[in-house]
């Protein structure tokens, strides 16, 4: 659970230009009230009442040093000299040493913040994104930024230098009339209590706002990735239903509760606040007809409580949108605070070049056993051993643990019991990092960053040279593609490139992979979504990469995988069947049955 010292702790780098520009702020509040103080002290000098003790002493300091008598004159011209001083010469000075501060302070923190969230959606665990789809991610972090960056500079420099300036107030009329300042201090606490009391309740509905909009974020975000299935389906009018129900959830809060909230809380403000001006006034006005204060502290006291009463209204407000904000502020924290997977330590540290790993290729699972959930294994015991260069094909049902398998072998989770070895070496006990380097995955589905298809092809080692690129090219088949392309290897593919098709897709997959130089390669379904043409073109890219390296093959289709030294069968979890594509036929097992079915159509039993 993320807490307001979270929201806070977003700041820390920065604490003591924070401290400093808050104080910056507050001190130009405050000496904004000798406005007031020093336009009473001229209203007594025209109406020839006495001065306060320590303008007096002012006045007989400069006329000491300057030689010169005490009088009209010299009074005014010290009073209005202050009255200079705390305006014009302030005004040059001000936006320096608080808006520049507030905003710098803001924008670095907004910097060295989104910089953290890259880094928690680059660390956090693969399951994750299971649950959690962009459009909810994206907006939680956006919001959540935004909002601190906003908040920061309203905060810092105008809710707490206005809270000091009342509490300046509160000392400049304790000094004049005791019984004023009282009246005025029980109303301020007593109107923002009541402010704060009713935000409290306010932020339990943006809390719900905010999980309602993150929900209709999501969905939106679905709608645009999957939204050749909603044409196919023609499920448009349902879509739009259910978003509008969303919507109208959103709207019911919003308007009803939030909205509502708020205006019916600025009403109790504003009238109790016309009510304790009305009071001060004729409290003042008491004083002043008794006797007790001048004229000119009349005058004062009156600015001075206007000013204090008109500070609560923007203090109100700015609380009321951070009571808006918080919410969202909380749920970024939240983000921020989600375990990272088990294997992300040192995960974004640049390589080590100097010593990179370097592997046999030679792969053994000993008594691997796996499951998502803590009762459920999806893989029981499972041992192999896969020779360097070998190539070894994972067959069997859907469901059967082929994919997860080659997810434990990448280190996207750890086994339950038993253990993975490359070349001997327990996976766990290196550097995922490098480790991972010397293994390249093609999966069904390639993504394709926005750039051009040589940006693409250099993703994984950006140092290949052009005949390398060539080279990988033409074993996976891609040199096809690129001679058709408008531009060759410098089309822009992706967001808003030309699209490639499935099959085009595969072969820049499987090149992008060769360069990496892998010790182990591995595809997973590469060919099942492909046309003819395109499959046997990969399965000719595959043939000739056979021996090169150590290579696992996850495929349904059972033509791909015909060549591989090894078969490996897995059903429910455990390995079935062993051996090469004649001997499993000869064994008559579940690969004869699914090979039968496969090339006649026919359902052995
Ligand atoms: N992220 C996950 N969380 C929970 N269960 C999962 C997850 N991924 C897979 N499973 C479950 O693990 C089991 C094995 O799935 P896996 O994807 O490894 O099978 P597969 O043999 O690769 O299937 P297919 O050939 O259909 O891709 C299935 O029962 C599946 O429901």
């Amino acid at each position: 659970m993320a807490t307001l010292k979270d929201v806070i702790g977003y700041f820390r780098p920065y604490w003591k230009f924070s401290v400093f520009s808050i104080a910056a702020s507050s001190v130009y509040e405050v000496i904004d009230l000798v406005v007031p103080y020093a336009i009473g002290q001229i209203l007594n000098v025209l109406s020839n009442q006495p001065l306060d003790k320590p303008v007096t002493g002012l006045i007989t300091y400069f006329a000491n040093l300057t030689n010169s008598p005490v009088d009209k004159p010299l009074t005014l011209g010290i009073l209005l000299g202050m009255i200079f001083v705390v305006t014009v010469v302030r005004a040059p000075t001000q936006p320096w040493l608080t808006i520049w501060f507030h905003w710098d302070i803001a924008l670095r923190a907004r910097r060295d913040q989104s910089e953290n969230a890259i880094s928690k959606i680059l660390t956090l665990p693969l399951e994750y994104y299971d649950e959690n789809n962009p459009g909810r991610i994206a907006g939680r972090v956006a919001r959540g930024i935004s909002n601190h960056t906003w908040t920061y500079p309203e905060i810092a420099g105008q809710m707490i230098p206005k809270l000091v300036r009342v509490l300046g107030i509160f000392v400049f009329i304790l000094f004049v009339e005791w019984r004023i300042a009282v009246l005025y201090l029980i109303s301020f606490v007593v109107i923002l209590g009541y402010t704060l009391k009713d935000l409290r309740r306010l932020i339990w509905h943006e809390e719900r706002l905010d999980k309602y909009m993150e929900d209709t974020e999501s969905r939106t975000s679905e709608i645009i990735s999957n939204i050749k299935t909603v044409k196919a389906f023609a499920t448009e009018p349902e879509e739009l239903k259910r978003q509008k129900t969303r919507l109208n959830r959103e709207f019911r809060v919003v308007d009803d509760r939030i909205h509502k909230g708020y205006v019916v809380l600025s009403t109790a403000q504003r009238t109790m606040i016309q009510f304790c001006v009305f009071v001060v006034f004729g409290m003042t006005l008491a004083a002043t007809v008794g006797g007790q204060i001048s004229l000119g502290h009349f005058l004062m006291v009156y600015t001075l409580a206007s000013m204090a009463y008109a500070e609560l209204e923007p203090i109100s407000n700015l609380a009321e949108v951070f009571a808006r904000r918080i919410s969202s502020m909380l749920r970024f924290h939240e983000f921020l605070q989600e375990p990272s997977s088990v294997d992300s330590n040192g995960i974004l540290e640049a390589p080590t070049s100097n010593t990179p790993y370097s592997f046999t290729g030679k792969v053994e699972l000993c008594g691997l056993s796996f499951g998502y959930e803590e009762n459920r294994r999806v893989l029981h015991d499972i041992n192999l051993l896969i020779k360097p260069y070998e190539t070894v094909a994972l067959v069997g049902r859907s469901g059967s643990g082929k994919s997860t398998l080659v997810k434990l072998l990448l280190r996207y989770f750890e086994p339950n019991e038993g253990k993975i070895l490359i070349d001997g070496e327990d996976i766990r006990s290196l550097d995922v990092s490098k480790y991972r380097r010397r293994l390249a995955i093609v999966h069904q589905e390639v993504d394709v960053f926005n750039g051009t298809v040589l940006d693409n092809l250099r993703y994984g080692r950006p140092e290949v040279t052009f005949e390398q690129v060539e080279e990988a090219s033409r074993i996976a088949r891609l040199d096809e593609v690129i001679k058709v392309l408008p531009n060759g290897y410098y089309t822009v593919v992706g967001e808003r490139g030309v699209r490639l098709s499935g099959g085009q897709r595969q072969r820049l997959g499987i090149a992008r992979a060769l360069l990496v130089e892998p010790d182990v390669l591995i595809f997973d379904e590469a060919t099942s979504s492909l046309d003819y043409e395109s499959e046997r073109a990969i399965q000719l890219a595959m043939r000739s990469l056979q021996g090169t390296r150590t290579t696992i093959v996850i495929a349904h289709r059972l033509s791909t995988v015909r060549e591989a030294d090894k078969i490996v069968v897995l059903d429910q979890g455990k390995i079935i069947e062993v051996g090469s594509h004649e001997e499993l036929l000869r064994h008559g097992g579940i690969y004869h049955r699914l090979h039968a079915l496969q090339e006649t159509g026919e359902l052995l039993t």
